[in-house]
């Protein structure tokens, strides 16, 4: 469960009091995620998420986020914005953290997509993509490529507690994958970052919701596919790769955005990098989650080995992509 910061219903109570949305009937913390608190609370008046912001967002950011939910809302799209309180504020404080309360979105989030659902879920990450073409605030990707080595630096050799060798084998990882990043001749743009099965909502086999936008950066639009490609294609171990679901996700994005001969020579790359920037993060967060965090750990190997397996399998996915 991700609850680092525990809310007593008196603190709720008075926070719930600065808004129009009815008094507090029950809350309770959310059992999924790793990055922030999250409950579900419900008023006199409806359902409502409650997020206390942790360790990796940056209070500085939240304007960033949030105007990036309320430009996609305004546009139509299935994202929750966060809601204003009387006085107009969508930031602010609640047990020492920065918080907002978020309109609650239905729908369910999957644990094994199928590759209908994929391919919603590819469609709907190009939606989001077109609707950001006139967004135009910018935010450096803070887990990009760049971020790599100084995380794998500060694990340091505490990752050979994870496997042996890791921290070598990561070390060269990093190496290759930068020899073949794009140097800026892929097109950029407003991306999600982490659009994870556990991200979107889904209703039987449409997408509901797209939820936790709270990596948003300007980088790649490739890289946002290559990201979700990583993390919808394989089974929860990263043992397992499922071409069915990976091809139905590019064909739904290709709907509106048809994959280029530039796009198919870094695919690989970049999803190489996005197993990297989900070994790192996991791995940093196995070595150092406090011990009394209500939160359940998720495994680094899980990405590593879908590297290995993009590694092995790297003629037969360029050729699913033709
Ligand atoms: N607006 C929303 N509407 C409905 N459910 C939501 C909403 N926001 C969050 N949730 C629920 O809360 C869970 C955790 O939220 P979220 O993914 O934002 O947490 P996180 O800690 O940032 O997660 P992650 O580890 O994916 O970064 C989601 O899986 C979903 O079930
Ligand atoms: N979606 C990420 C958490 C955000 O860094 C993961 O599953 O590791």
């Amino acid at each position: 469960m991700a609850v680092y910061t525990h809310v007593s219903a008196e603190a709720l109570g008075a926070f719930l009091a600065r808004y129009d949305c009815g008094a507090l009937v029950s809350a309770k913390g959310i059992a999924e995620g790793v990055e922030n608190s999250n409950y579900l609370v419900d008023t006199t008046t409806g359902r409502f998420i409650l997020t206390l912001y942790e360790k990796r967002v940056d209070t500085g950011d939240l304007p960033y986020f949030l105007g990036l939910l309320d430009h996609l809302a305004a546009k139509g799209l299935p994202v929750p914005p966060a809601i204003k309180d009387r006085a107009g504020h969508a930031i602010q404080t609640l047990e020492g953290r920065p918080a907002c309360l978020i309109r609650f979105l239905p729908g369910v989030s999957l644990t094994r997509p199928t590759p209908i659902q994929a391919r919603s879920a590819g469609r709907a990450l190009a939606d989001l993509h077109a609707a950001t073409a006139d967004f135009e605030e910018d935010r450096l990707n803070s887990m990009g490529i760049e971020s790599w080595l100084p995380l794998w630096e500060r694990c340091g050799r505490s990752l050979d507690q994870i496997a042996p060798g890791l921290y070598d084998d990561i070390g060269f990882a990093i190496g290759d994958v930068s020899a073949t990043w794009p140097q800026g001749e892929l097109e950029r743009c407003a991306i999600h970052a982490d659009l994870f099965p556990d991200n979107v909502l889904m209703r039987g086999d449409s997408v509901s919701g797209l939820i936790d936008f709270y990596f948003a950066c300007t980088d790649y639009r490739l890289y946002d596919l290559a990201i979700m490609h990583a993390a919808w294609s394989f089974d929860a171990s990263g043992n397992e790769y499922d071409a069915s679901v990976g091809d139905a996700l590019i064909s739904g994005y290709s709907e509106i955005f048809p994959f280029t001969d530039d796009d198919q020579i870094h695919f690989y790359g970049l999803a190489s990098g996005a197993c990297l920037r989900f070994t790192l993060s996991r791995a940093w967060d196995w070595l150092n989650t406090p011990a009394d965090a209500l939160v359940t750990r998720k495994d680094p190997l899980a990405f590593w080995r879908r590297l290995k397996e993009y590694d092995r399998n790297l003629a037969s996915l360029m050729n699913t992509l033709r």
